[in-house]
């Protein structure tokens, strides 16, 4: 799913790599838990696998793709096509409704959205059964997304990285403002739905307490050669 090689990354106004990892491997459907303390790199490290940051030097392969090979104007699509990202602010747009929030994570992927044609079904039949899934009421599907809580919006932006059945699931400190129940319950959410098709999920967190609900726990001091 994913392999990365003599990986090194340096930001510009650094003196030195913040990251200089020699090899990684994330099997498909694995869920690996990634842990560092706070500016070791693992938003960094996120950032070049989603191809939101530019790739310096070494090689990164997701699903057989060498992230290098595909030019910049095509980088969005990959990401939109195989790739579901939870942050920690969840980057909801505040003008839509839950349901319009989660369709969006289709709108821009014919992948995603032959996959639902495909297990014949459509976005919004989707975006409903995602959202009840992960604990929305029938009421709460079209209320205003500031009217959520914290934990109600943490799954509306999980239903959307899931929609479609992007093969990777990335998750930035997603559960860092929910109490420690509400994280273990959001985190057994997270694994039904990535197992129901495999999806690998790569869930980074400072929370050590729950590395051990994952299928592997990787401390990035330890594979970084800085
Ligand atoms: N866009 C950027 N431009 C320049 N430097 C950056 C940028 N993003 C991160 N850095 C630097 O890279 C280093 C690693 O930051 P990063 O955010 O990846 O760490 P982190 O492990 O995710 O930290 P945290 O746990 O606090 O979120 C830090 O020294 C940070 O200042």
């Amino acid at each position: 799913m994913i392999t990365i090689t003599d990986l090194i990354h340096t930001w510009p106004t650094q003196s030195h790599p913040t990251l200089n990892i020699k090899a990684l491997h994330i099997d498909k459907g694995e869920r690996v838990f990634l842990h560092g303390p706070s500016g070791c790199g693992k938003s960094t490290l996120l950032g070049l696998l989603a191809g939101i940051n530019a790739l310096q030097s070494g090689q990164i392969k997701i699903l057989n793709t060498d992230l290098s090979t595909i030019k910049n104007t095509h980088k969005d699509r990959f990401r939109a096509d195989h790739i579901g990202t939870i942050f920690q602010s969840f980057n909801l747009l505040p003008y839509l409704n839950p349901l319009e929030n989660v369709t969006l994570g289709c709108e821009f992927s014919k992948q995603r959205r032959k996959r639902l044609t495909d297990k014949k079904t459509d976005m919004t039949t989707e975006a409903i059964r995602l959202l009840k899934a992960l604990g929305l009421n029938d009421s709460q599907l079209t209320q205003h997304v500031s009217k959520l809580s914290i934990g109600q919006q943490q799954r509306v932006a999980a239903a959307r990285a899931f929609i479609g059945e992007p093969e990777l699931i990335i998750a930035d400190e997603p559960t860092s403002s929910l109490d420690e129940d509400s994280r273990h319950a959001f985190i057994e959410t997270l694994f039904n739905q990535a197992g129901d098709y495999q999806a690998s999920v790569l869930f980074v967190s400072h929370d050590k307490s729950l590395a051990s609900l994952f299928d592997r726990q990787i401390s990035l001091l330890d594979i970084n050669g800085v």
